[in-house]
């Protein structure tokens, strides 16, 4: 696959990542009960960035967590070996806002392999939604709380977010 553009830089994937900081707060009155979950593998280094903006300007922590969602995808094959529940950390998420934080939201299947892996954690008050880039294409009734950038996309074409902490470079990319 080529790239065919760049479509946000360090400092666009910067400002996004500053502005649903600002709205996760604004939505939940403060972070009083929420905690961020990062699904494997880039959702996990942006909910780590997300926790540290939302310090910056709320001056207090918020748990935050990464989630393998692998053995909840819905084309795992089940085999003899697949353990029947996955602890994913050691926290109670009961009556707590989850922020579900990914980089690409595409059909929609990983966010519900991930819900499945939240309640398999504990009973949250609610679960809200944080994507880097919604490219459509919904397969299941999911949409996100908080976007960074809608980008219309056809099937053939594939989205790569690139970070620092995976990658060694801050950009993405429209590949096709
Ligand atoms: O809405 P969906 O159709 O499920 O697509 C979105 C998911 O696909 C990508 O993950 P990928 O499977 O490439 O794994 P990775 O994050 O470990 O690279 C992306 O990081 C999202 O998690
Ligand atoms: O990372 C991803 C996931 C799904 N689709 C994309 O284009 N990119």
């Amino acid at each position: 696959m080529k790239i065919k553009a760049v479509i946000m830089d360090e400092k666009a994937i910067e400002r996004a990542s500053f502005r649903i900081s600002h709205e996760i707060i604004e939505k939940n009155k403060g972070v009083e009960n929420v905690v961020l979950i990062g699904i494997k593998t880039r959702g996990w280094p942006l909910s780590l960035r997300l926790s540290n903006k939302i310090e910056e300007i709320e001056g207090s922590k918020v748990p935050v967590f990464p989630l393998d969602i692998t053995y909840y995808r819905d084309d795992y094959e089940k085999d003899d070996r697949a353990p029947l529940y996955v602890q994913n950390f050691d926290y109670d998420i009961k009556d707590k806002t989850v922020v579900l934080v990914d980089d690409v939201l595409y059909t929609g299947r990983t966010v519900r392999a991930a819900l499945d892996a939240v309640v398999d954690q504990g009973r949250p008050k609610n679960v809200e939604l944080a994507v880097l880039i919604d490219r459509g294409h919904r397969e299941l009734p999911i949409r996100a709380d908080f976007i960074g950038k809608n980008v219309p996309t056809s099937r053939t074409e594939r989205i790569s977010v690139q970070l620092e902490e995976t990658d060694g470079t801050n950009q993405v990319v429209i590949k096709e």
